[in-house]
């Protein structure tokens, strides 16, 4: 086994940072906070993973969330991810994280920032992997909570490059948002949308058309809508998909049958993503093997889903002419 899929330099473009919180950690911090769990040992809290859809899968991802209190927290959260990454290969990531999960606890926007940023800073220094960050909307509350998000990250507008919109997609289409992420596209962020997860294909449309995005997280079911697809190959937009976050919850019922090969063969600009790696059994390295173990994600395949993830990055272009060459000379 060449493990090609650690070995390749790559960009994650999908992982919210609350769900790399792994059981261990979760259990460390929950003592360290004095903070009670109805979870007592990790093979408890493993145990809670059996997830049918979205909605039980969000459940336990905000109880989980609920032990990180400090700078210190979310600085220890963030760096564990990096270093998984930068283990698989990540040289560049783009972490979503959710201040709506915090600020109810009372934990600031000041406090995720400052514990994010040390990370991302630390991981660039010892481990030579850069990171964006993504601030996302919490889609079932509504768009004034979205809204007051969006004026606590003004000021840090030089330290989040994007706002993103997820938790619970049905009944919360992206047209419910429209005037917020307006006003984060002239206050200069990119704009991301969780779409066509478990949602219907309009939703897919309403984030390329009413929102305006500059790419699609997740996607799937744009597969369903022919026109949808031609219309997301012509414009090149990236698809952040997330294979064992799909298998997961149920969005695929067998990886056999995982559309990643469907989305490239129509020339969508599909990327493969961990999500949630803790809760869905992985890492982004994980995720390509999983791939290659179901439906035998050919070495061609594997690298045009890399050379995508950074096509997709927001980065500046005489970056990505460096990462695809650093790629192409890769072995
Ligand atoms: O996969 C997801 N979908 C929607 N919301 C989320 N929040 C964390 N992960 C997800
Ligand atoms: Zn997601």
């Amino acid at each position: 086994m060449t493990d090609l899929a650690a070995r390749l330099p790559k960009a994650e473009l999908h992982i919210h940072i609350e769900g790399s919180l792994e059981p261990e950690m979760m259990l460390r911090l929950a003592q360290r906070n004095g903070i009670a769990l109805k979870f007592a040992s990790v093979d408890e809290i493993r145990a809670a993973y059996a997830f049918t859809k979205l909605d039980d899968f969000l459940a336990v991802y905000y109880q989980g969330m609920s032990v990180l209190r400090t700078a210190e927290d979310f600085e220890d959260l963030a760096w564990a991810y990096l270093a998984s990454a930068a283990a698989d290969g990540v040289v560049h990531a783009e972490i979503f994280f959710d201040p709506q999960g915090h600020l109810p606890r009372g934990v600031s926007f000041d406090t995720v920032m400052q514990g994010l940023t040390a990370a991302t800073a630390r991981a660039e220094r010892e481990l030579g992997i850069t990171s964006h960050l993504i601030m996302c909307f919490l889609r079932h509350l509504d768009e004034a909570d979205a809204e007051r998000t969006l004026d606590l990250a003004l000021p840090y507008r030089d330290r989040v490059i994007g706002v993103g919109l997820d938790s619970s997609e049905l009944g919360h289409p992206p047209a419910k948002f429209r005037n917020v992420f307006r006003r984060a596209r002239d206050a200069g962020f990119r704009l991301v949308c969780h779409a066509g997860e478990e949602g219907p294909p309009d939703y897919v449309w309403e984030a390329l058309d009413v929102l305006g995005v500059d790419r699609i997280d997740h996607g799937n079911r744009a597969l369903e809508d022919a026109s949808l697809v031609r219309r997301l190959a012509a414009d090149g937009m990236a698809l952040t998909v997330c294979p064992l976050s799909n298998l997961r919850l149920c969005v695929v019922d067998d990886m056999k049958v995982h559309p990643i090969r469907r989305m490239l063969e129509a020339g969508l600009v599909a990327t493969v993503n961990s999500d949630d790696p803790s809760y869905f059994g992985g890492y982004v390295a994980d995720n390509f093997r999983a791939l290659e173990a179901a439906i035998g994600l050919a070495e061609g395949e594997t690298r045009a889903l890399v050379r995508n993830s950074f096509r997709a990055a927001f980065l500046p272009a005489e970056t990505k002419a460096r990462h695809l060459a650093a790629l192409d000379a890769a072995g």
